[in-house]
């Protein structure tokens, strides 16, 4: 007999990616339990407690860090009395450096992070701690499937008193523009194009003596010392933390000050089925 449960909860992440540098990610976790029913309850086991320790231990594990591929070539690392320092070439050329305290990273064994391997990896974290009646567990990391735009990113929170503090977790989300008052893919589509994989940093947290071409973000927050450099083609400046609000209200301006005899209404996502909207 199995039990399911679909979409038990997203997994938002940063991933150090061959192809792609630091890319944000949202997955859909679905879960699969097999077992034999106990005649007295009439269940497997209670979703309840199943669903609580499953995000418990995604949540710890996985969730707002970032993903390392340890057998990479192009990665190096090392321990620091500040953090977990790392340095990562993508094939394309681009460097990425990190510090960060060393719950914010989840370094797996292999030459790059899919999502399988993540699944594989949680599995086998949480088969030891079901109940005995629970003879087989399964979980599918899936991305949300967009239809129209979407876009790509990672940040930090510095001033969140949770994991969103950490400076390179992700989020893949959708993107709906309306201009007065119709949707207007062409113009998402625009934007998607854009944000297709960047970095939004607020220029209050850039450190040092940024160059034109890389730019370094720095804070300290609850969780320990964060500090980010990438190039800076592969950066969007805000005014502000980079919350879903000022994401939207971003691009709303934008799109004002391009064309300011047109409405403009942005239904930005922060990962899956969360947002903010702003209007200009
Ligand atoms: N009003 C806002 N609240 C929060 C924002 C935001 O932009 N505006 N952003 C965050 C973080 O960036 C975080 O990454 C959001 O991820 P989320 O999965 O929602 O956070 P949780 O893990 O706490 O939620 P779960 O339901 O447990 O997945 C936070 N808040």
């Amino acid at each position: 007999m199995q039990l399911f449960v679909d979409q038990i909860t997203v997994i938002d992440c940063g991933v150090l990616d061959r192809l792609r540098g630091l890319m944000g990610v949202s997955w859909i976790v679905d879960l699969s339990l097999t077992g034999e029913i106990d005649t007295h309850t009439g269940m497997i086991v209670d979703f309840g407690p199943v669903k609580t320790l499953v995000k418990q231990r995604l949540d710890a594990l996985v969730d707002h860090r970032l993903l390392v591929p340890g057998q990479a070539t192009g990665l190096g690392r090392a321990d620091t009395d500040e953090g977990l320092s790392l340095h990562f070439h993508d094939d394309a050329g681009y460097r990425v450096d990190y510090l960060a305290p060393a719950d914010a990273v989840c370094v797996l064994p292999t030459e790059t992070i899919e999502p399988a391997v993540v699944a594989a990896l949680l599995e086998a974290d949480l088969r030891p701690r079901l109940p005995d009646r629970v003879s087989g567990l399964s979980l599918t990391l899936r991305e949300e499937i967009i239809h129209g735009a979407e876009y790509q990113y990672c940040h930090g929170l510095a001033a969140h008193d949770g994991n969103c503090q950490r400076l390179a977790h992700g989020h893949r989300c959708r993107l709906e523009i309306e201009v007065d008052g119709q949707p207007s893919p062409t113009h998402a589509q625009r934007w998607s194009r854009q944000w297709r994989q960047v970095f939004l940093g607020s220029r209050e947290h850039l450190i040092g003596d940024a160059s034109v071409t890389r730019y370094r973000f720095g804070y300290t927050a609850e969780q320990g010392r964060f500090e980010l450099e990438l190039d800076a083609r592969r950066c969007v400046l805000l005014d502000g933390p980079s919350t879903v609000e000022n994401i939207a209200r971003h691009i709303a301006e934008q799109l004002k000050r391009e064309q300011p005899d047109r409405r403009f209404r942005v239904r930005a996502f922060e990962g899956v089925n969360k947002g903010a909207v702003a209007e200009s």
